[in-house]
């Protein structure tokens, strides 16, 4: 039997899946089920067999019968036309038939309930409940759904950064990526051999992974894709939440949520092939654990929630079943990555599609214009509307504005948008419930004030801890009624669907985390404005005020410092909503929410002031971007101005940047479409704050270089970011003599040179230590300073790093685990260990390591590491054509080691550097370099024997 890989297009359809056509044959039952002792992940591609067991050609879609034969479907099928009218089929092969439907009738009853469960899902997903629209509302899914941009792969890093930030971060990312559409994620590419089980898609909150999943099932319900797929299992987590205490069977799981596929039978079952949606597992209540749980394999057998869900994701459950889990990027790390075989990523709408979206929203092509040339008119606004959330906030306010006859100016900053979705909201509300006279905005504020309030007391309270999804109770305890909330239907949505079975307790969210961020802000200024001290001494500390009082700019600096202090920024969008919400034209929008507000205009200036002086001394450089985002809201654009005019400048380097400047130049430049050569921070005239503010620019360059600087963890956090993106564009990094590079920092670093998406190039590094930085500039400049001249690319040089034992592990284990592009390495004057030496062995004997260059200058290598370090090489000798060991106290039997090297045939060095030692077989080192000098010139530098260090 010829074992071979299983075509991907075929294993798509491996399963029989009981169509009309089929039903009347009384088979075996098809399967991809493993046999007993395939536990892990069904039948492997590697065990199927590529030809079918009765025609002996290459299996077409191929089934298999449950004693373990294959065959192509045609072949085994019109086999039991002939042989077994009758209704008893078995395996043409071993005759096994103890498996059998023996009924066609079962068939055609399958077929029904299929057929009906399709229906259902049709109904229930050709309508959207958009936004935040009644539920059962009118729009039809497909006149407004537009394609998004989908990809394969991910950073393989669960980003922690807010996912506006990533939102900002993402809009960069284009070029290099293989988009893919939803309806053909489990489809392999054609140079993918295996199949595809298992896909984990991510996407920032709002950016379409529901909508995705809800096109994909009306698309397979109306029969124009994925048919081969006999059931669609639509399983939300935030439904799978009500019950995460019950125990249940896979089987009755399905009949809960699916009342429609109550009359399946585990057998029946097992002959249809699934396809599971799992949305939103970052609303996931459940703890879903990968290691040592119990195995379920029988689709009857009751467990709780976690463990069938795991055992399905695993495949000891339904093996064939195919998985589609959707998820917030903070949250994807809960499944284990070796169950994953595709990662997806929505990135939202393109520039192309954003245009495209107005155009479809909107019947009147004026306003679909009108809309898309003001979207383009402000960066952040444009930004956003990567997010489809973002767009559908933005359509409805500017259709409000231009249909309305208060057109005004039309919003410009992300405050502005948020306050006039808050009053179109309001203005819905009134027009639905209450008709009567027209009302101003204040009125309408006015009107809606508590509501508004405790909605913003519920955004603030939960934004704090992260928390996104609300149940009854805690709508009760910040005095909300649940009809109160379900009347908002604009800002608070109840999620549940009412078709829905899981429908008795129904949960809230915000329809989008920045319009929670929003609430949140506008009840936090309320509490400001009515002195809450309450509130406002829980948040920013019992002593929050300062000599000055509890002033507005006094109260909104202790807020950013807060701010700047938040590791993954979770309060960033909320300070710039707060910053915004000074300004007198969103006052006069939300007036009567705010309450009495100070806003002269020295005040402002007073915050503006505060805003450009700030000190982010110690803070991520990604945080200290938010300030100028800050000033943005506050329309100061003073320093967007004269960066617009550094950038035109001929004469850069004279002109004097202030730090706010050097986040506003690093968010634009990060932001810049093109991506540039070479950004050298030391060309700059700024302070060393000013230089470390520029770092989230390495993101958007190919050459960095950042000398003499003292680096903390964030630093280097944002540097391996730039190297884990996806794509990566930084293929030359020098941080040359960086301060203070703690151990910390290193782990980032290796962290970035192991990921997959890393093409670097060339790595200078030299951090200094915490003692002798003095003395050790000067050996540098004297002994080694200009001999580091390497000739070409590729290079990794940590010289001088003080490295401690951890950071050269964890470097060296790095440059293991991708291997194959660094061609030159200098880790000299470190002094490496036993074990780093054994990591940086394998990494030599690696036949992926192409290394040109190794410089181990000054290493202090035991006698032990020396002997193994050059059978490493030895092992591996054809790259290799410059090797520094001078000034290690080389013994006789390395010595005798490198002898052997530079004889073998497959050698190439060229250059061998000072090898100082004492011993005789130096001098026989010695000559026999200067004989292969003259005879073949290979060696460029010869030994010379010194004192020994
Ligand atoms: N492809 C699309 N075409 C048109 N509108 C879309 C599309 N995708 C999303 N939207 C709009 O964006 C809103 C949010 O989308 P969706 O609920 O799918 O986001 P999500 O990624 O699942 O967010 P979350 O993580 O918050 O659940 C939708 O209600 C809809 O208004």
């Amino acid at each position: 039997m010829c074992f071979n890989r299983q075509r991907a297009e075929s294993a798509a359809s491996s399963c029989l899946s009981m169509k009309s056509d089929q039903s009347k044959l009384d088979p075996p039952l098809f399967s991809n089920e493993p046999e007993p002792s395939d536990t892990k992940r069904g039948v492997s591609a590697e065990e199927q067999p590529s030809c079918c067991a009765r025609c002996q050609d290459v299996l077409k879609d191929p089934v298999s019968t449950s004693c373990g034969h294959w065959f192509c479907r045609q072949c085994i099928s019109s086999y039991w036309d002939q042989s077994a009218p009758s209704g008893h089929s078995s395996c043409t092969q071993c005759g096994d038939r103890s498996r059998t439907i023996s009924c066609g009738q079962t068939d055609v009853g399958l077929q029904e309930v299929l057929q009906e469960h399709k229906m259902s899902l049709r109904r229930r997903c050709e309508h959207v409940t958009e936004g935040s629209d009644e539920p059962g509302g009118g729009t039809l899914l497909n006149r407004i759904y537009t394609e998004l941009y989908i990809t394969e792969g991910h950073s393989g890093e669960a980003d922690t950064q807010h996912e506006v930030m990533q939102l900002e971060k993402a809009s960069k990312k284009s070029l290099h990526d293989t988009p893919i559409r939803c309806q053909d994620i489990f489809k392999a590419f054609p140079e993918q051999q295996r199949a595809i089980r298992v896909v984990l898609t991510n996407g920032v909150a709002g950016i379409g992974k529901t909508f995705s999943a809800q096109k994909f099932t009306l698309d397979w319900a109306e029969g124009q894709e994925n048919q081969d797929v006999s059931v669609v299992v639509v399983l939300p987590f935030r439904e799978l939440n009500l019950i995460r205490d019950e125990q249940h069977s896979l089987l009755t799981l399905l009949h809960v949520f699916h009342p429609t596929l109550q009359k399946v039978t585990a057998e029946q079952l097992a002959v249809c092939k699934l396809l599971f949606i799992f949305d939103g597992l970052d609303e996931s209540r459940l703890s879903l654990v990968f290691t040592n749980r119990k195995v379920v394999s029988d689709v009857s057998q009751k467990s709780s929630l976690n463990i069938l869900l795991v055992n399905l994701m695993e495949g000891n459950l339904l093996p064939s079943a195919l998985i589609w889990i959707t998820s917030r990027p903070a949250a994807a790390n809960q499944i284990t990555p070796t169950c994953v075989d595709r990662l997806t990523e929505v990135r939202g709408f393109t520039d192309r599609q954003k245009e495209e979206y107005f155009r479809r929203r909107f019947s009147d092509e004026e306003h679909s214009s009108t809309i898309i040339s003001h979207m383009k008119t402000s960066r952040n606004l444009h930004i956003m509307c990567r997010l489809p959330v973002f767009c559908w906030i933005t359509a409805a306010v500017l259709e409000h504005m231009l249909t309305t006859e208060q057109r005004g100016e039309l919003p410009k900053s992300l405050t502005d948008m948020f306050s006039h979705f808050l009053l179109v909201q309001t203005q819905k509300k009134k027009n639905k419930y209450h008709e009567g006279h027209e009302m101003s905005p204040q009125e309408l504020m006015e009107a809606d004030r508590e509501v508004l309030l405790k909605l913003g007391r519920l955004a603030f309270e939960h934004m704090e801890n992260g928390n996104i999804m609300f149940y009854q109770e805690d709508l009760e305890q910040c005095g909300l009624d649940v009809t109160e909330a379900s009347v908002f239907s604009g800002v608070c949505t109840q999620i549940f669907r009412r078709e829905c079975v899981m429908f008795q307790k129904p949960v809230y969210c915000f329809v989008h985390l920045s319009i929670q961020e929003f609430l949140a802000a506008v009840y936090m200024f309320h509490c400001y404005t009515n002195r809450n001290q309450k509130v406002l001494q829980d948040f920013l500390g019992k002593d929050w005020q300062d000599e000055n009082g509890d002033t507005l700019d006094v109260f909104l600096n202790k807020v950013m410092e807060k701010s700047l202090r938040s590791e993954n920024g979770h309060l960033d969008l909320f300070v710039r909503f707060l910053h915004g919400l000074c300004l007198e034209s969103n006052q006069r929008l939300l007036g009567g929410l705010l309450g009495q507000t100070e806003n002269r205009p020295e005040m402002i200036q007073r915050v503006i002031n505060n805003l450009k002086e700030m000190n982010s001394y110690e803070m991520s450089p990604d945080r200290s971007i938010n300030i100028f985002h800050c000033l943005m809201e506050m329309k100061d654009l003073s320093v967007h101005q004269e960066i617009q005019e550094f950038l035109q400048s001929e004469n850069r380097s004279e002109m004097e940047l202030s730090e706010i400047h050097c986040s506003a130049l690093a968010y634009m430049l990060q932001m810049s479409e093109e991506v540039l050569d070479e950004l050298d921070l030391n060309k700059y005239t700024t302070s060393w704050e000013g230089k470390r503010r520029l770092i989230p620019a390495v993101r958007n360059c190919r050459k960095f270089r950042l000398y003499n600087c003292e680096l903390s963890e964030s630093h280097c956090e944002v540097v391996a970011s730039a190297l884990k993106s996806n794509p990566s564009h930084l293929t030359d990094l020098d941080l040359s003599r960086s301060i203070n590079l703690q151990d910390s920092g290193v782990k980032h670093l290796s962290a970035g040179l192991q990921s997959p998406n890393c093409k670097l190039e060339t790595l200078r590094s030299i951090p200094f230590g915490q003692s002798n930085v003095k003395l050790r500039i000067q050996n540098l400049n004297t002994s080694d300073g200009s001999s580091i001249i390497l000739p070409t690319y590729f290079l990794f040089r940590l010289e001088y790093c003080w490295l401690s034992e951890i950071s050269c592990d964890s470097l060296v284990s790095a440059l293991k685990s991708n291997p194959s592009h660094l061609k030159h390495l200098d880790l000299s004057f470190n002094i490496l260990q036993d074990t780093s030496l054994k990591h940086l062995c394998s990494f030599l004997e690696s036949p992926d390591c192409i290394l040109k260059t190794l410089r181990l200058r000054r290493c202090r290598l035991s006698e032990i590491s020396c002997d193994s370090l050059v059978s490493a090489l030895k092992s591996n000798p054809s790259h290799l054509e410059h090797l520094d060991l001078s000034r290690n106290n080389l013994q006789d039997s390395s010595v005798k080691h490198l002898l052997d090297l530079v004889e073998s045939p497959d050698c190439s060095l060229k250059t061998l550097r000072s090898v100082e030692s004492s011993s005789q077989s130096l001098l026989l080192l010695t000559v026999f370099y200067e004989t292969q000098s003259l005879s073949k010139q290979r060696f460029s530098v010869s030994c010379k024997p010194t004192a020994s260090q």
